[in-house]
């Protein structure tokens, strides 16, 4: 099976632990002759300026699958659901020493520093029957709706390149890039992926963070898939 394009998360899959992007990573995306789409826990602009300066597709996922961009200068496609997540953080706050990020950029999301246990977050959401999805990527934590995800964005941004979910090489490394690695034709985890990515992946790589993606790639070429 000859995949047509790769879709593929940031932080943690074409950085350096540090979160610096991985040059090589980039320079490598160049001289793919397939598209490579961001998908990403981050807000547009933050993607979009990533995708820029790599030299890739405007056609991104930001914030989890809840903004679609259909390309640079183009409009975006942004998931209700942004006031549930507001109702989940004043609740919350009333427990919680709560730091939010990003707040001035995200569109569908509420997004916190990682100073909290996400289990704690959980446990009060569900006994006040709020329906949310808290996850924690390793970068931030993140109350969202649960209608939306990578895998939900992989399917929109096929259908704006005219290409099936299918057709799609996944790379990550986190829980919040399980479900596109599921939809997608084959995914791929990174060396340093938490459990659910690794369980979603029909690979993973020895090395890690953007060495794992340049491994990831190889591996693509080598087995045919790319
Ligand atoms: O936004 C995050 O928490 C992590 O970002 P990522 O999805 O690019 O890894
Ligand atoms: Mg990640």
């Amino acid at each position: 099976m000859v995949l047509k394009a790769i879709v593929i998360d940031i932080d943690g899959t074409i950085t350096n632990p540090n979160r610096s992007l991985d040059l090589d990573v980039a320079k490598r995306f160049r001289e793919l002759n397939v598209p490579v789409i961001l998908s990403t826990g981050n807000p547009l602009c933050y993607v979009h300026a990533a995708a820029k300066l790599i030299g890739i597709s405007g056609i991104v996922i930001a914030e989890n699958g809840g903004v679609v961009s259909t390309g640079f200068d183009s409009p975006s496609i942004i998931a209700d659901g942004k006031e549930e997540c507001e109702k989940a953080y004043e609740l919350l706050s009333q427990y919680y020493e709560l730091v939010k990020l990003d707040a001035a950029y995200r569109k569908t999301e509420v997004v916190l520093n990682r100073d909290v246990a996400v289990e704690d977050l959980r446990r009060t959401v569900s006994e006040h029957g709020i329906d949310i999805e808290i996850i924690d990527t390793g970068y931030a934590i993140h109350i969202k709706s649960s209608s939306m995800n990578k895998g939900t964005g992989l399917v929109t941004v096929a259908e704006l390149m005219g290409l099936e979910p299918s057709d799609y090489l996944a790379i990550g490394d986190s829980c919040n890039d399980a479900e596109m690695m599921q939809v997608a034709g084959f995914g791929i985890a990174v060396g340093n992926a938490d459990n659910e990515a690794r369980l979603a992946a029909k690979y993973m790589t020895q090395a890690s963070f953007g060495k794992g993606t340049l491994e990831a790639i190889e591996y693509a070429i080598s087995n045919g898939l790319l």
